[in-house]
């Protein structure tokens, strides 16, 4: 593969991007995590694909957006280990489901549900989807550095939002009510819609990945203003989500020296 040569769908090449990056969902979320990066500057736009590179010290750092489930998440994912990163963070939003987490509070899974079909497509279901645990670890000091509340635990990964938030309405509400009811039992703390998919396709791929995440809701509360309106707290976890970055890289440092 030539060095210029352009992805098909984030539109980027290997002599863009180094070995790190940043995976909001969102990609309004992309320049508001690449202002707290040194030199930040827009690279690419395809799809639901920005991709903005900065700098953590000399080290080049990029923020691509995944766009909303597995599908895109993977598709991202994959091109750049195509291009060589190694190592992701996803900073995200996700919903409590648990009295032990709170709207506001960054959220670190250390496992996930795999309600979701795309990571099927890269390990057979029996297969756990954890994160990377280095990673893990520098995520958590990094919100115990700021005195954020956080929380580790296992969430939900489901491919569908609203089935999750209206299921009583849906032919199959049955079916998906007991499962989340047997899932929020096991102790799982949150849910959104990319981690499983994630943790999953990383592992297959050879690469590191975990996320850090903020919760928008309390327990069972699904106030639209507050599910839309996370900006006060989403700076919260681009905080951790940056610091932990920063952890990252100087440890790679030390280790390869
Ligand atoms: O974390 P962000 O990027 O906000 O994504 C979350 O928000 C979307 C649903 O509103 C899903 O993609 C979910 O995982
Ligand atoms: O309610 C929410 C918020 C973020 N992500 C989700 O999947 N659901």
């Amino acid at each position: 593969m030539q060095d210029n040569q352009k992805m098909m769908h984030i539109a980027l090449s290997k002599d863009q991007v180094g070995k790190y990056a940043f995976l909001p969902g969102s990609p309004e979320r992309v320049p508001r995590i690449a202002a707290f990066l040194r030199d930040s500057e827009k690279v690419a736009q395809n799809r639901e694909h920005t991709s903005y590179r900065g700098y953590i010290g000399d080290t080049p750092v990029m923020v691509v957006s995944t766009g909303m489930g597995g599908p895109s998440t993977a598709i991202c994912l994959e091109e750049l280990v195509k291009l060589g990163v190694t190592t992701f963070i996803r900073i995200g939003t996700c919903a409590s489901t648990s009295a032990l987490v709170e709207r506001g509070d960054i959220v670190i899974p250390t496992g996930a549900v795999r309600m979701e079909g795309t990571s099927s497509h890269y390990l057979p279901l029996e297969y756990p989807s954890v994160p990377d645990y280095s990673l893990v670890k520098k995520i958590e000091e990094a919100a115990i550095a700021q005195g954020f509340r956080y929380n580790t635990g296992v969430t939900i990964t489901k491919d569908s939002f609203y089935t999750q938030t209206e299921p009583e309405t849906r032919p199959i509400g049955y079916e998906l009510i007991n499962k989340w009811t047997a899932y929020e039992k096991g102790g799982a703390t949150s849910t959104s819609m990319e981690e499983a998919l994630l943790f999953i396709a990383a592992t297959s791929l050879g690469v590191r990945a975990a996320s850090a995440l903020i919760s928008a809701t309390n327990y069972k509360s699904y106030d639209q203003d507050n599910i839309l309106s996370p900006l006060e707290i989403e700076k919260r976890v681009i905080i951790t989500g940056v610091e932990a970055m920063r952890l990252v890289i100087e440890e790679d440092k030390r280790k390869s020296r």
